[in-house]
C-alpha cells in the first residue's frame, strides 16, 4: 500500500488530541504556531544547504522534514491539505489555458 501525503497529515491530525507527551507532533502543536513555523523554516533552510551542496541523499531527507512541518503549519492554522492541492490544480489549469491562448487556441 502506498503511503501519501492524506495519511500523513491524517496521522498528524490525530495527533493534535493526543494525550501522549511522548509524540513529537503533539508537542509541536503544544508549543504553538509560532514554534512550528520557526522549526518549518529551518528544515526548509536545511533543505536549501543540501540543494546547493549536491548533496541528493540529505536533500530527500530534508525534503521529508520540511513537508511534515509543512504539514503540521497547516494542521495548526486549520488549513486543510485539499485546500493547497486545490489551489495547485487551479494554477495548473489556469496556466493551461495561458499556453492555448498563448498559441491562438479559442478560449
Ligand atoms: N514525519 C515525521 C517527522 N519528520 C521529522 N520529524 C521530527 O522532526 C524533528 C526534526 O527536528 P531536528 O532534526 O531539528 O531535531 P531536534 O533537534 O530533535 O528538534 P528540536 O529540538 O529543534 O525541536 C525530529 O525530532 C524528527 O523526529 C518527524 N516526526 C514525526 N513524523 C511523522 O509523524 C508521525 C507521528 O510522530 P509522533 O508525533 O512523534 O508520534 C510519525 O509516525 C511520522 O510519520
Amino acid at each position: 500500500m502506498t503511503f501519501t501525503l492524506d495519511d500523513l497529515a491524517a496521522l498528524i491530525k490525530s495527533r493534535r488530541g493526543d494525550s501522549a507527551s511522548s509524540s513529537y507532533t503533539k508537542q509541536l502543536f503544544d508549543a504553538g504556531v509560532p514554534r512550528i513555523s520557526k522549526k518549518f523554516g529551518e528544515e526548509a533552510f536545511e533543505a536549501v544547504i543540501a540543494a546547493m551542496e549536491g548533496d541528493d541523499k540529505a536533500l530527500t531527507s530534508e525534503a521529508a522534514d520540511v513537508l511534515y512541518h509543512l504539514l503540521v503549519l497547516l494542521e495548526a492554522r486549520n488549513v486543510a491539505l485539499a485546500d493547497v492541492v486545490a489551489e495547485l490544480g487551479r494554477r495548473t489549469s489556469q496556466s493551461g489555458l495561458a499556453e492555448k491562448a498563448a498559441r491562438g487556441a479559442p478560449k
